[in-house]
């Protein structure tokens, strides 16, 4: 897993859990990112990474997408968050009276170089509030995941990590990597663009 974020890390372990086969080596490369839309970002960040290390590598990009502004910042997010602070991020919004955002995780996996890129995405749908919680991780303070009283940050980590749009694109690629495993290492690309769009209500979630 090729990420240069110690809580991303954190919570795709958690998230993953002991019961896998799979092992997970965190690796972090310096990459640069490309700007664009989030499925070519974070596909060419795993062409990169692939290309430096040589192995089978996950990466991935996460989005905070504001309605009212057509889904910016999405991928510049990082950026917003490091020079407006939370409350530059919600006084973005002050002059729409739709506050509603979503958070988008795109998974982007490969098992090695000349290998197709294949893209899990997570979405969870939300709200822009002022701060509330710990300052622990991004912009967890003042996204209200729909349907919930607690921001991100408010929420127990378990709690988090089983609604979050990380754990929705992760169940997605842990669903890929199960079925390539029961076809023990036969190829199973589908011939098409190499994307896989997960429903992610419909799918069983991890570790339960
Ligand atoms: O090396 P990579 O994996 O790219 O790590 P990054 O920190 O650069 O991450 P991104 O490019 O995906 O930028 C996403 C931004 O959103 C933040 N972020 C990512 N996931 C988050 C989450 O679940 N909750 C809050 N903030 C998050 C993260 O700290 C960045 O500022
Ligand atoms: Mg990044």
């Amino acid at each position: 897993f090729v990420t240069g974020n110690p809580r991303k890390l954190e919570e795709v372990v958690a998230i993953i859990g002991e019961n896998t086969p799979w092992k997970l080596i965190s690796n972090d490369v310096d990459l640069p990112e490309l700007q664009g839309e989030p499925d070519d970002i974070a596909r060419d960040k795993c062409q990169m990474a692939v290309e430096k290390i040589k192995s089978p590598v996950i990466v991935e990009d996460t989005c905070l997408c504001y309605n009212a502004l057509k889904g910016l910042p999405g991928p510049y997010i990082k950026w917003f968050l490091q020079k407006l602070g939370h409350k530059g991020l919600n006084q973005l919004l002050c002059g729409y009276d739709d506050k509603t955002a979503y958070a988008l995780c795109t998974i982007a996996y490969c098992e090695g170089p000349g290998k197709d890129v294949k893209l899990f995405r997570g979405k969870t749908d939300g709200t822009i509030v002022e701060a509330r919680g710990p300052h622990k991780f991004g912009w967890d303070p003042i996204f209200q995941p729909a349907g919930f009283s607690e921001t991100y940050a408010e929420m127990e980590t378990s709690l988090k990590n089983s609604i979050s749009h990380r754990r929705k694109a992760l169940n997605g690629l842990k669903d890929f990597l199960d079925t390539r495993t029961m076809k023990d290492g036969e190829n199973t690309s589908n011939g098409s663009d190499g994307t896989d769009l997960q429903q992610p209500e419909k799918r069983p979630r991890l570790n339960e």
